[in-house]
């Protein structure tokens, strides 16, 4: 299931998004003491992060991650974490936690258990999902294109490594099954282009040939779609 909600600007739609974000958040620390985020990376988060960064929230309480990373170092530029801290941990939010999704150089086995490990008692079930989509309709790095997309649907794991055919970078993404349990799930997207997508994306059924179908089809997601020209 899915709601969208348009905004004639870029800006708008990031302010009024910090703003849901941020009660929820705000809600979710009350309630238990702790909340936890998955932000997507890529173009189009930058201006919502530094509107996020800027609430007067309880961030020691809050933990930050990634929806999915780039297997690349932290001083490129397609770094996902790289733009989290840029953006994201500043003004007030730099007191907040962050679970870094890259740890140490190889994407193998004994990595990928320790943060399911650690993921399971951190982070999980997340408080509020932030997706992306790219024009492939990916969605976090659940790649259409890629030989893991079937793990990426069937694993209960929370995290796996993607190596996508038709974009650059072993990734590593949270699963279907972790992304699917998060309280509260924003997909964020912004052009003409991503419209086209969007309504791509609708049109069919297959979330094999379009994963963020899955955020938007199923009876059991409330998807929340911020969509600005
Ligand atoms: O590679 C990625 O792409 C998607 C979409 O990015 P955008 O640049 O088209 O906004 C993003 O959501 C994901 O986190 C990122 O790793």
């Amino acid at each position: 299931m899915y709601q969208l909600n348009e905004f004639d600007k870029r800006e708008e739609l990031d302010s009024q998004l910090a703003d849901k974000v941020a009660d929820i958040l705000t809600k979710a620390v009350a309630t238990k003491g702790k909340a936890s985020i998955a932000v997507s990376g890529g173009s189009t988060p930058k201006g919502f992060f530094t509107a996020l960064s800027q609430k007067d929230l309880p961030w020691n309480d809050i933990t930050i991650t990634l929806a999915d990373e780039r297997w690349v170092n932290i001083e490129s530029d397609a770094s996902n974490t790289r733009l989290v801290h840029e953006n994201l941990l500043q003004n007030n939010a730099v007191n907040a936690k962050f679970f870094h999704l890259k740890q140490g150089d190889e994407l193998c086995e004994e990595t990928l258990a320790d943060l399911n490990l650690a993921a399971n008692s951190a982070l999980l079930p997340l408080d509020v999902l932030i997706l992306g989509m790219g024009e492939d309709g990916h969605t976090a790095s659940l790649f259409p294109c890629s030989d893991e997309i079937d793990d990426c649907f069937t694993t209960q794991s929370p995290l796996l490594k993607v190596s996508p055919k038709t974009a650059p970078h072993d990734r590593i993404s949270f699963s279907f099954a972790a992304l699917k349990n998060s309280k509260n799930v924003f997909l964020h997207i912004s052009s003409a282009n991503k419209k086209a997508v969007l309504n791509s994306a609708l049109a069919e059924t297959d979330i094999k040939q379009m994963p963020i179908r899955a955020f938007l089809q199923d009876p059991e997601i409330n998807t929340n779609v911020y969509w600005a020209e």
